[in-house]
């Protein structure tokens, strides 16, 4: 099939390649011409394994174009909208004038039987309103809404091989026209078993928001029973073990540690919250306002634990950070737990040296200040005290011994709980994690 992509970030960059990678014509479009010249070359703007692959093979192909100029998707059949949809202000509410932006200049370049596929995360009745929009100038394109579910770091498999496919549909005219061209452009993922539901419109977008509310939900649950451990002496991993194994609740999102960031869990949860309020249903998520603040809460833990453990001053103490993206495999640092603990203890006083595999570029982007260290082992040098805030494997798999060679000071916070507490002991370390003795 003949698509377009509109909004070329970690979203549509991936569906773009994932899509001309099937077989499908794909132009992708983007207002920022820097972005597009790097995909162009098929470097991507970010860190994504697997996607430098297919990008310059769908380049090489002549099966993917990308542009800043939208008049080049005049002739595709599907149009997938894939700008971003950030928290706006304090408020939490999603800022959805990028959707608007492009499905407005999108409109001239509509042909009348064109599907429009909505995959950014948005409030619900945002599609409803599109589709009068769309309507009201006149275009019989018909609008599905699709949410996606990609996990950074996992972005290509996600795409290529989803858990799921939702699309949202109103009855009417144009209906099966728009479903028929969803299942085209998906077939490959549909023939291969991936289940379908077909839905209404409101019930697609509220799948994406019900889906991260529940995950960043049961991150805090965990995350609440890691200070209820740690003030018994219980061990909040096990604890997760035994639970999990109820395949009714599943061990999968039950790690404790510095909790969630991202450009999703966060902003998402926010903007569920304050869509509610403006229904006049603040009250029925309510408990998002303290899943947010147990999230929260983990940041200022980790920052008071390393204090502590550092020896109850944070003046000049000498501080190596272990991560700063916010999950491994990512160079995302968009409401990253692991920056704001390194901004965090540089601002009470410490003398921060962060490293990260992928992450420091975009990290000094947004804290200028922030001193980092090209390795992992020079990171550590000379430090009175380390915190792992990121469980990249070079982390995970860091022999105490070789660490403690570098440091000043033998001491570790794990605010992962990934590390063997017996082993750091073992080597002389002062050890903590959140909710494990
Ligand atoms: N990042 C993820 O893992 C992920 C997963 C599922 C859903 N989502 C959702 O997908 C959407 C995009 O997320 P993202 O992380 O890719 O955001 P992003 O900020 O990385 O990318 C958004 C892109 O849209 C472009 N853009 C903005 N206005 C435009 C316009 N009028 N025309 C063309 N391009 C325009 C921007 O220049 C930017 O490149 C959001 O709604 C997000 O919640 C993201
Ligand atoms: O047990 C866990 C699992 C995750 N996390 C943290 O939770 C955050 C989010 O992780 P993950 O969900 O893997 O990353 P995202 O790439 O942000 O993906 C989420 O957000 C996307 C955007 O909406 C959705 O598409 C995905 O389905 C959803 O998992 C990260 O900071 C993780 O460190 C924990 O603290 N404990």
């Amino acid at each position: 099939m003949r698509v377009s992509v509109i909004g070329c970030g970690y979203l549509g960059a991936v569906h773009a390649a994932a899509m001309a990678d099937l077989g499908h014509e794909v132009i992708a479009v983007d207002v920022d011409a820097e972005k597009v010249a790097a995909l162009s070359t098929g470097t991507p703007p970010f860190f994504e394994p697997g996607l430098p692959e297919i990008l310059s093979s769908s380049l090489a192909s002549g099966r993917l174009r990308f542009t800043t100029d939208i008049a080049e998707v005049a002739g595709c059949e599907l149009h997938f909208i894939a700008v971003g949809t950030p928290q706006s202000d304090d408020s939490g509410a999603a800022d959805i004038r990028f959707v608007d932006a492009a499905v407005d200049a999108l409109l001239p370049n509509l042909g009348p039987e064109d599907v429009v596929v909505g995959k950014s995360t948005v409030p619900v009745g945002t599609a409803q309103r599109l589709a009068e929009k769309l309507l009201s100038a006149g275009s019989s394109a018909t609008l599905v809404w699709n949410p996606e579910f990609l996990r950074e770091g996992f972005a290509v498999k996600d795409t290529l091989s989803p858990d799921r496919l939702v699309f949202g549909v109103a009855d009417g005219v144009g209906q099966d026209r728009a479903l028929a061209a969803v299942r085209e452009v998906y077939a490959a993922a549909i023939d291969a078993g991936t289940p379908v539901v077909e839905t209404d419109r409101a019930t697609a977008e509220l799948v994406k928001t019900a889906a991260n509310a529940f995950l960043a939900t049961k991150i805090s649950f965990i995350n609440a029973m890691s200070e209820i451990a740690e003030a018994t002496g219980a061990n909040v991993t096990e604890l997760a073990d035994a639970i999990g194994y109820d395949t009714r609740i599943g061990r999968r999102f039950l790690n404790a540690g510095v909790g969630f960031g991202g450009g999703c869990l966060p902003k998402d949860i926010r903007a569920f919250s304050a869509r509610a309020e403006e229904l006049g249903l603040g009250s029925s998520v309510a408990f998002l306002g303290e899943v947010d603040a147990i999230n929260l809460r983990q940041r200022q833990r980790v920052i008071d634990r390393v204090i502590s453990d550092g020896g109850g001053d944070p003046v000049d103490l000498k501080v190596a950070v272990l991560g700063l993206a916010f999950k491994p495999q990512s160079d995302d640092v968009r409401d990253s737990p692991a920056l704001d603990v390194a901004r965090g203890l540089a601002e009470a006083g410490a003398l921060v040296t962060a490293y990260d595999p992928e992450a420091m570029g975009p990290a000094q982007k947004r804290f200028p200040e922030l001193k980092v260290a090209s390795t992992l082992q020079q990171a550590l040098l000379d430090a009175d005290i380390a915190v792992l805030v990121t469980e990249w494997p070079e982390f995970v798999q860091l022999d105490p011994r070789t660490a403690g060679d570098l440091m000043a000071h033998k001491r570790i916070v794990d605010a992962r709980n990934v590390l063997d507490p017996a082993a750091w002991r073992a080597a002389g370390f002062h050890f903590s994690s959140l909710g494990r003795p």
